[in-house]
């Protein structure tokens, strides 16, 4: 049996466990099978707490499909409020390694079930492997990419993951599915990309929807949202302060010199235990029946 406790951030949901508890377990393989909305407990994610040697603890992320990604922002407030909830660190503002590189954490309020919690995101990169090449400055911005013989204006760059960014008038879920998973496999990006359908409603309030490289449309993408504030301000004169609007509530996203602050909820939805089989259950061969 796996102990494990369920968290989400504005609806983006993840299931943590301590590397303790899995040992010789296949993460990526525990990752789909513990996700899966039907045969599993299901989330966006699984998080592994691990100890560091560079950071007061470790984040290791994994998507519903099996791939691990560099960092997860609505993750990373969920992990702090487990960290501390589990007395793992002793004070409420603590360092966190993570692929993306160490960053910062606040838990900024806190009750048993909820917390607020404020994540230096770091700034973002817009010259990185994950990120495609332009000869003009170096930045991939509205840059045009042709899909299904259509053009459209797209922009991409790297806050704790990879992600590409296209400004809309009206976000459409059937639009954002489509042309979301179109991108995230598009032969530019040799990592994948998460993608962004980003409204800007005025100068400090924007909507995003995101479909996530690894998992696909979410109710809310922490980094997606980092992304999108950037940009919103680099193209269309924002403000450093943006509330970013997502299906699953909202975040503070406030562009500082040392980086993109995110504030935002996490919250604990259940403690349990899991029983998991090796084998990750529906994946038989159906011909097997
Ligand atoms: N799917 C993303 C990781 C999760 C990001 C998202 N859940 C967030 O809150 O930042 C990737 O593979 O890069």
């Amino acid at each position: 049996m796996l102990k494990f406790c369920k968290y989400q951030g504005t609806g983006n949901d993840f299931i943590i466990v301590k590397q303790s508890e899995i040992d010789g377990v296949t993460y990526s393989s525990l990752a789909k099978n513990v996700c899966d909305r039907r045969f599993g407990i299901g989330a966006d994610g699984m998080i592994v707490v691990a100890p560091s040697t560079v950071a007061d603890i470790r984040m290791i992320f994994y998507n519903a499909d099996g791939s691990i990604a560099t960092m997860c922002g609505n993750g990373i407030r969920c992990f702090a409020k487990y960290v501390y909830d589990h007395g793992l660190v002793g004070q409420t503002s603590f360092s966190v390694e993570t692929l993306a590189g160490v960053l910062t954490v606040e838990l900024v309020s806190m009750t048993n079930e909820e917390s607020n919690v404020r994540v230096n995101m770091g700034c973002p990169c817009y010259v990185h492997p994950a990120v495609p090449k332009v000869t003009s400055d170096g930045k991939f911005i509205n840059q045009t990419i042709e899909l299904e013989g259509e053009p459209y204006t797209i922009s991409s760059l790297f806050i704790g993951t990879i992600h590409t960014v296209m400004f809309v008038s009206e976000i459409d879920e059937k639009m954002a599915t489509h042309l979301g998973e179109l991108i995230e496999n598009h032969a530019m990006y040799p990592q994948k990309t998460n993608v962004n359908f980003c409204r800007v409603i005025d100068p400090h309030h924007i909507e995003v929807l995101t479909w996530e490289k690894g998992v696909g449309l979410t109710l809310a993408c922490g980094t997606g949202s980092a992304a999108c504030a950037v940009l919103s301000r680099q193209l269309y004169q924002c403000d450093q302060s943006i509330t970013v609007s997502i299906k699953g509530g909202t975040l503070l996203m406030e562009q500082e010199e040392d980086g993109v602050y995110m504030t935002g909820p996490a919250r604990l939805i259940c403690t349990g235990q899991y029983v998991y089989g090796e084998s990750p259950q529906g994946e038989q061969d159906l011909d097997s029946f």
